[in-house]
């Protein structure tokens, strides 16, 4: 497919066990990291630049940017004031290194349609670093061998590999050596949205900071090696909800509650709803729950979002596809 445009649609994700190891060397955490991709999507179109203005108004959460290189970008949806613009962009970088990898130059119009929360846990730079990928892909023709694509998402972001494949995995080294791994059934989930977001590394720092005062330490040395948990796979696999609940398990919540506090009266609202399991999404501050059927997801919604104590609700399930190429 080499059209005027292309889009790709990417999911955002949920780590129902994020178990943390020691810091490494170079600046990393050994992670055994289990992704479950949820339907909350973002949305990335690729088209070929003009160079001429589109019309879209400013403050209207739209904002547009020449990057360098021929690459603008544009963004909409609720959050898009929380998107940079410039190069630091997940998407911008992404469709460079693609343009690179085949000694293009990157001339591309990028506009994301932002549904995935900013700096909420839930991968949505990622997201659209994968989305761009796919839909520059398709825009130029470049046809990347799907494996280069992965080291590419690699190289972008230890969270991006997941955001292309999808479904449920498995992630080992920083997150971003995949296993595939088998679910059985349908999960209803419901995500409690923050106002404001919380920074990755910051969250990790807390979680080392907490390790140190605790006596336990935090470097490779002192904290075991993390692995995934039996109990977990097996209630992914048989698509067995409450197996599922008892075995979630996120390592960087005591760090965004240290950083966040008011989270805790999040994660008790939800389970005082009726979820089965209540737990911080990856490094925060979106919330997770896990409810028994759609009907329990609709009402811990609802009462998330009478209480006060989140932005707002959001119900969805999963497993949802990776990254894909929508129909032109
Ligand atoms: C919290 C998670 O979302 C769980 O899936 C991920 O581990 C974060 O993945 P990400 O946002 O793609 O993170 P990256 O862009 O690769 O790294 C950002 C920063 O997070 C910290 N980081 C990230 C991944 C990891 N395994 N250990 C870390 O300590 C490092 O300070 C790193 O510099
Ligand atoms: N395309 C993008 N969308 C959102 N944020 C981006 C993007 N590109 C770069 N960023 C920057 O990355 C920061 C983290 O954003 P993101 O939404 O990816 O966080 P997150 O969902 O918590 O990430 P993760 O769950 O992978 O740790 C933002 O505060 C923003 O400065």
């Amino acid at each position: 497919m080499a059209g005027d445009s292309a889009t790709a649609r990417v999911p955002a994700k949920v780590n129902v066990q994020l178990a943390v190891g020691g810091l490494r060397p170079d600046g990393f955490h050994g992670l055994a990291n289990v992704f479950l991709a949820v339907g909350l999507y973002d949305e990335v179109t690729a088209s070929h630049g003009d160079g001429r203005d589109d019309g879209s108004a400013e403050g209207d959460g739209t904002g547009r940017q020449d990057c360098g290189h021929g690459v603008r970008l544009t963004v909409s949806g609720r959050d898009a004031a929380h998107v940079p613009l410039d190069e630091s962009n997940l998407a911008v970088r992404a469709a460079r290194l693609l343009a690179e990898r085949h000694g293009r130059e990157p001339r591309v119009r990028l506009h994301i349609t932002k549904d995935i929360p900013v700096a909420g846990g839930m991968a949505g730079g990622s997201a659209d670093a994968a989305g761009a990928l796919l839909a520059c892909d398709a825009l130029w023709g470049t046809h990347t061998p799907q494996d280069e694509l992965r080291a590419m998402c690699a190289e972008l972001g230890s969270d991006v590999p997941f955001s292309l494949v999808g479904g449920a995995a498995l992630g080992q080294g920083r997150g971003e050596l995949l296993t595939p791994l088998e679910t059985g059934g349908t999960f209803h989930w419901v995500f409690a949205l923050a106002d404001g977001g919380l920074s990755t590394p910051a969250v990790y720092r807390e979680c080392d900071r907490l390790r140190e005062a605790a006596g336990t330490g935090a470097d490779v040395d002192s904290v075991p090696e993390p692995r995934p948990s039996a109990l977990l796979l097996d209630a992914l696999r048989s698509g067995d909800a409450e197996a599922l609940a008892a075995a979630v398990s996120n390592d960087l919540q005591a760090a965004a509650v240290s950083l966040r506090p008011s989270l805790s009266d999040t994660l008790k609202t939800g389970t005082a709803a009726g979820a089965l399991a209540a737990l911080v999404s990856g490094s925060g501050p979106t919330c997770a729950f896990l409810a028994g059927d759609a009907g329990s997801a609709a009402r811990i919604a609802a009462a998330l979002e009478e209480s006060g104590h989140c932005r707002s609700a959001r119900t969805t399930t999963a497993p949802a596809p990776g990254a894909r190429l929508l129909p032109a």
